[in-house]
């Protein structure tokens, strides 16, 4: 089996390296190395020229705020370039992986969503990340839409590595504690991934889209608290300890991209479809400090 790697150095695209390799001839690129999502020809030529039986794709525009004026380039990398590669896989019989985000929702209510509630992204991310999806479905590809949130990783920017710089250069830190998610391991889902795409390549009625996050539930707020409490019992100098970390309405925190109050995604289907179990949050983070502290 022949899989190209697209995004090769982001959180989840490093992870998946790893997890990949065992599986088949990985062929691992960057955009410097034919893989430039922003630039369509040359990346079709990519496709092309390497003719793999799984494309997965770990690349993407992740910028949130900054999406909300660099809309241009956020709907090419991650709407009309998963587009391509949808359709470039379905010209070759290929499996698309492909992964998408809690962004796609606007976030209302207080319950987890499933696969099949309606979106209504509340940004540009979340309508270019939607767009994506909806390219890729319309292809006709055989494809796995793995739809997570609040990715973190060992290698790579994230909140919980935001927070513990902020927590020692600091006086005061606040969080908004009334958005409510899962942060998910790119690890996990990359274990996930290698699991996920055996079994769909070998059985394609198992393509379609799943929420793919860590177990339980939680605020930035908290996760915040989470990441400081464990750092400092691990004996880690800080200015700011888990309980002086304040707790904010998102209304007291203006960003240029709203995000979702609601970000919970129910995990159920993809459990039971794979018969595959999802760790709660903390054994993943607690994991990640284990590694960088
Ligand atoms: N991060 C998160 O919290 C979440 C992420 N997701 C989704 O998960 C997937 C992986 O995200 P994650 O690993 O966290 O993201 P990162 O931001 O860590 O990595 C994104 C990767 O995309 C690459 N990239 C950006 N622009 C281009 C381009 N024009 N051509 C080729 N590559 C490009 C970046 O390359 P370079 O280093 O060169 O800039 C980087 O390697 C994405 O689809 C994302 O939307 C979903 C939910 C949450
Ligand atoms: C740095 C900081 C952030 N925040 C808030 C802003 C935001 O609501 C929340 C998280 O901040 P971030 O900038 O890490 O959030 P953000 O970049 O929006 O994270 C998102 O990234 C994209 C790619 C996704 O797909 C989502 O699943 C999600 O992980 O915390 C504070 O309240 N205080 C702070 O000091
Ligand atoms: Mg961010």
């Amino acid at each position: 089996m022949k899989i190209l790697l697209l995004g090769k150095n982001g959180q989840l695209g490093w992870e998946l390296q790893r997890a990949l390799a065992p599986l088949g001839e990985l062929i691992a690129i960057d955009r410097t190395e034919g893989g430039d999502l922003a630039d369509s020809e040359p990346l079709r030529d990519t496709v092309r020229r390497v003719a793999p039986d799984v494309i997965v794709n770990a690349a993407a525009y992740t910028a949130v705020d900054k999406a909300q004026t660099e809309t241009e380039l956020a709907h090419q990398i991650n709407a009309v370039a998963p587009g391509l590669l949808a359709q470039e896989a379905r010209t070759l019989g290929a499996l698309l992986i492909h992964y998408s985000t809690d962004y796609v929702f606007d976030g209302s209510g207080d319950q987890p969503r499933p696969e099949s509630a309606p979106t209504a992204p509340l940004s540009v991310y979340g309508r270019t990340k939607l767009d994506g999806e909806q390219r890729i479905r319309e292809s006709g590809c055989d494809a796995l839409i793995l739809r997570t949130s609040w990715v973190y990783a060992a290698r790579g920017g994230n909140f919980a590595k935001t927070m513990l710089r902020l927590a020692a250069e600091r006086d005061q830190l606040k969080v908004v504690a009334d958005q409510i998610g899962a942060p998910t391991g790119a690890d996990l889902l990359a274990d996930l991934t290698a699991h996920l795409l055996r079994a769909a390549h070998q059985d394609r009625s198992l393509c379609g889209v799943y929420h793919a996050v860590a177990s339980g539930e939680t605020s930035w707020h908290r996760y915040a608290q989470h990441v400081i409490a464990r750092a400092q019992a691990k004996g880690l100098t800080l200015k700011v300890s888990a309980d002086q970390v304040q707790a904010l309405a998102s209304s007291d925190y203006p960003t240029p991209a709203p995000r979702p109050l609601n970000s919970r995604l129910d995990n159920t289907l993809l459990q039971q479809r794979f018969g595959l179990v999802l760790p709660p949050w903390q054994t993943g983070v607690d994991r990640l400090l284990d590694e960088i502290l």
